[in-house]
C-alpha cells in the first residue's frame, strides 16, 4: 500500500574527503555502493531518485529505472552545499506524500530493515513532518522519511542561512524511527570503516 505513496531520494554529492575517493563508487561485493543502495531502495518503492552534481559519473552504474536529479547551483554560494540542500532539491521533484532519504555510504543497509522502517510510516502522527533514525551522535538524517510538507520548511530554514540537519530536525515535529538492525546505520566514511567491512 505504501509503495505509491513513497519515493526515495539518495544523496550522492558529498566530497568523500575522509575516504579520499568517491564513496558512491566503492566496490561492495562487485557492485558500486551507490548501485547497491539503489537496489535496496527499489525494494520498497518504484520511484528512486539520486541527487548529485555528477550526473554523468553515475549514469552508467545506476539501475535503468532510477532517476538522476542534477544538483542545481545556488546563487552567491560555492559548492558543496551540503546534504540538506541536496534533499531540498530532490524533494521539489517528487510527488509522493513521503520520501525515504538515504545516504550513499550505507553498506549494511538491507531490504528487511527498510521494510521494517516502512511499516512505521502509516502509524506516524498527523503533524509529524519526519520520521528519522537516531544514534548516540544524534539524528541520522539520511536514514529516515520526510513528508512533502518539508519542502516549505526547508525553504524557510535555508533562506535564514542555516544548513544544519540536526538543527532542522530539532526544531520541527520529528519522530524517532525504530531501528531493528543497528548495523544498518553503519556509515562508511573512512578507509578504516571500509577495511572493517
Ligand atoms: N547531493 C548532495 N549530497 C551530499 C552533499 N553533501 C553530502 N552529501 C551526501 O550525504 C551523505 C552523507 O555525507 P557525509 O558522509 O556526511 O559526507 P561526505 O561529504 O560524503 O564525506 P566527507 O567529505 O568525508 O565529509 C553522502 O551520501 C553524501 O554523498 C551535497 O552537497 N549534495
Ligand atoms: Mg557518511
Amino acid at each position: 500500500m505504501i509503495k505509491n505513496r513513497l519515493s526515495a531520494i539518495i544523496l550522492a554529492g558529498g566530497q568523500s574527503k575522509r575516504m579520499g575517493e568517491d564513496k558512491a563508487l566503492l566496490d561492495l561485493d562487485g557492485q558500486p555502493l551507490l548501485q547497491y543502495i539503489c537496489h535496496c531502495a527499489q525494494a520498497v518503492t518504484s520511484q528512486v531518485y539520486i541527487v548529485t552534481p555528477w550526473v554523468e559519473r553515475y549514469q552508467k552504474i545506476i539501475p535503468a529505472e532510477c532517476h538522476l536529479i542534477p544538483e542545481m547551483s545556488l546563487p552567491n554560494e560555492t559548492p558543496p552545499y551540503g546534504p540538506l540542500v541536496g534533499l531540498y532539491q530532490g524533494l521539489q521533484q517528487v510527488e509522493t506524500e513521503w520520501v525515504l532519504a538515504l545516504a550513499c555510504d550505507l553498506p549494511k543497509l538491507n531490504v528487511a530493515e527498510l521494510e521494517f522502517w516502512c511499516e512505521q510510516l502509516p502509524k506516524v502522527n498527523r503533524d509529524t513532518v519526519a520520521l528519522v533514525a537516531k544514534s548516540q551522535e544524534g539524528w541520522e538524517p539520511l536514514c529516515g522519511f520526510y513528508n512533502r510538507d518539508c519542502v516549505d520548511l526547508f525553504s524557510v530554514y535555508l533562506a535564514s542561512g542555516k544548513r544544519s540537519f540536526q538543527g532542522f530536525l530539532n526544531q520541527h515535529s520529528v519522530e524517532e524511527l525504530k531501528v531493528r538492525d543497528r548495523a544498518s546505520l553503519f556509515n562508511c566514511n573512512t578507509p578504516d570503516d571500509l577495511a572493517q567491512l
